[in-house]
């Protein structure tokens, strides 16, 4: 039998973690051949609830989960970890923006990087969730000098999976049939939803880029700010949706992309595109042996451009942020 894959899930007792958790240990997340022992670290007060869901865990007897354990310490949480999600962390409530979290959640990161770097398994692969996901990936990632850096993601597959729903109602046609759509840039509003390459039912998506007032003042912010929308109508964040996505990204990381799609993920910079190096910026990626790629080549209108820039001038504001907060 397969050695078990060792899963810390951060914010384990959180409306996402509650989401997550049955997901990844029923083989949602790394196959149905792949047994997974759940790590779950939380803060001292929510222990105990962690507790609770790891009891829910185990009355579910899955096959695949080979154990759980509950801690409130990093560095136990994150030993020999081969997949980390940071989800811990706090939302944000209504008429707030994600950047506004900086301070509050910044400070989560770093110590967590240190003690992935310093105990985390050597094929460690890192996965922010926790808001501002870009900007807690940067500061993850500059507190691990060990790891590599393409090992620091952070999650745009909720924006990306969003982006696929809209064009599928828009075009008439099941999500299955559109393909190659890209996210570029921050979580946040300012992200950029691309269609210009994208496909639906084997054919360019022609008809709806040529709809400019559709993109720009429908499709693009739709897909950019559905997360307040969800706030609104909820009155709590996207939970299970999020979920979802967290087990997708590791899923494809980890297993590869279909043969000609890509998907979205926030990936370290090399300086693709323009966007300078270092930043966790959003891409279309492609992943095979365990790697994301980002998608090059593609050629860049200038409507997609402007709004890229847009993106990423914010994410090096936030840098500048954390900088001057000292938290990397
Ligand atoms: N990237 C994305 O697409 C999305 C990101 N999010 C973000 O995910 C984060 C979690 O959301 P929810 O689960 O709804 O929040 P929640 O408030 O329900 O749960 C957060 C949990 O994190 C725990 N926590 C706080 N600090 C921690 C620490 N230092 N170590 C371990 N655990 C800690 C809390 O005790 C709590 O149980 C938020 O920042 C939210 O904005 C939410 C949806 C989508
Ligand atoms: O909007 C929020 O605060 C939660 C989130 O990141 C999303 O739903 O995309």
């Amino acid at each position: 039998m397969t050695a078990p894959v060792n899963v810390t899930v951060t914010g384990a007792a959180g409306q996402i973690g509650y989401a997550l958790l049955f997901r990844i240990a029923s083989g949602a997340m790394l196959g149905p051949d792949t047994p997974v022992r759940l790590k779950l670290l939380e803060i001292p007060q929510a222990v105990k609830a962690a507790e609770g869901t790891a009891m829910e865990l185990d009355d579910c007897a899955f096959p695949l989960l080979a154990g759980i354990d509950v801690d409130d310490d990093a560095a136990r949480a994150f030993d020999g970890t081969n997949v980390a999600l940071l989800v811990g962390a706090r939302p944000r409530g209504p008429g707030m923006e994600r950047g506004d979290l900086l301070e509050a959640n910044g400070g989560i990161f770093g110590p967590q990087g240190r003690a992935i770097n310093d105990h985390a398994a050597d094929d460690v692969r890192v996965l922010v969730v926790g808001n501002p996901a870009n900007t807690n990936a940067l500061i993850a990632a500059a507190h691990a000098p060990d790891v590599p850096a393409a090992r620091f993601t952070a999650m745009t597959r909720l924006d990306h999976n969003r982006a696929l729903s809209q064009v599928a109602h828009k075009a008439g046609v099941p999500v299955a049939q559109v393909r190659r759509l890209a996210i570029w840039g921050n979580h946040s509003a300012t992200q950029y939803p691309d269609l210009f390459h994208a496909e639906v039912a084997g054919a360019p998506a022609d008809a709806l880029t040529a709809d400019t007032a559709w993109l720009t003042q429908e499709f693009v912010p739709t897909v950019a700010k559905r997360g307040a929308a969800i706030i609104d109508a909820r009155g709590a964040s996207s939970a299970a949706s999020a979920a979802n996505a967290a087990i997708d990204h590791v899923h494809d990381w980890v297993l590869g992309t279909p043969e000609g799609d890509w998907t979205s993920a926030g990936v370290v910079s090399r300086g693709e595109y323009g966007v300078p190096e270092g930043l966790v910026c959003s891409f279309p990626v492609t992943s095979s042996d365990g790697e994301w790629h980002v998608v090059e080549g593609l050629e860049i209108d200038d409507l997609s451009r402007g709004l890229i820039d847009a993106s990423v001038a914010e994410l090096e504001a936030e840098r500048t942020a954390v900088r001057e907060l000292g938290l990397v």
